[in-house]
């Protein structure tokens, strides 16, 4: 079985979505209780593309939120380093280049763009596995046009106490178990969990969002804080 420890060793977040990839989308419908696709739909709205647009769908995986965001004519690179989860992704869109998306192999930590490539770039469930966080907000704030936006969606923090000790208990106890059911890698699943403890809460990915350069930084909660939706912009210059 092949997981990520908290550090995030980029050649083991690789490998882990690899050998996950095949019920990657089954597994976030089960897990989310179908959650996940009222955060994505969210995702979309913020992101708020339009015709003649380019964004960015940064570890974009299998690409789940990457045809949405063409809803309105804009065309979509999904960048990942995992080619598996892009192969997958490719295999149920029927190509890698279909319908306003191509996917690209890259590192969110080294962006194979130039700078100011991207009227919005947005990120959905990835940042948290990125080894270096504040790299990788740093990167996507190069390759955004200046005046262009960046909509973070990534599992948060619940800020009322009693039920954030109730959703703990669900993390650690009950998902890998849950997730052992569908996959045989559930230490994958337990990385989920420990990975989504150990992530900042919303003020705290707020401020490193600020440090990296974006501006008007603000977000929102989806699912009373399971997820959040963080929106920022680059200067105009
Ligand atoms: C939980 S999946 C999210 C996939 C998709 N965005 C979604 O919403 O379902 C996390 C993705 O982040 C990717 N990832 C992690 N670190 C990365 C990096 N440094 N560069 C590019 N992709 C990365 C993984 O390969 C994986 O596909």
């Amino acid at each position: 079985m092949t997981r990520a420890e908290l550090d995030k060793s980029p050649a083991d977040v690789a490998a882990m979505f690899d050998s996950i990839a095949g019920r990657y989308d089954l597994l976030n419908d089960v897990l989310s209780l179908g959650q996940d696709r009222q955060w994505r739909r969210a995702a979309v709205r913020a992101v708020e593309a339009y015709s003649g647009e380019l964004v960015l769908d940064l570890a974009a995986g299998t690409g789940t939120s990457s045809q949405a965001l063409t809803g309105n004519g804009a065309r979509v690179i999904a960048c990942d380093f995992s080619q598996g989860m892009l192969r997958e992704g490719a295999r149920q869109r029927g190509g890698a280049v279909s319908g306003g998306v191509a996917c690209v192999a890259g590192d969110a930590l080294e962006l194979p763009f130039e700078d100011a490539t991207f009227d919005a770039v947005t990120i959905s469930f990835g940042l948290r596995n990125v080894q270096d966080t504040d790299r990788a907000l740093r990167e996507m704030h190069r390759v955004a046009k200046p005046g262009g936006r960046v909509v973070i969606c990534e599992f948060s923090h619940i800020p009322v106490r009693a039920a954030d000790r109730v959703y703990s208990g669900y993390l650690m106890a009950a998902l890998p178990r849950i997730a052992g059911l569908f996959s045989d890698n559930t230490a994958a699943y337990e990385y989920l969990s420990e990975s989504i403890m150990d992530w900042p809460d919303q003020a705290g990915l707020a401020a490193r969002m600020q440090r990296a350069g974006w501006t008007r930084v603000a977000w929102r909660n989806l699912t009373m804080g399971v997820v959040a939706l963080h929106r920022g912009y680059r200067p105009e210059e």
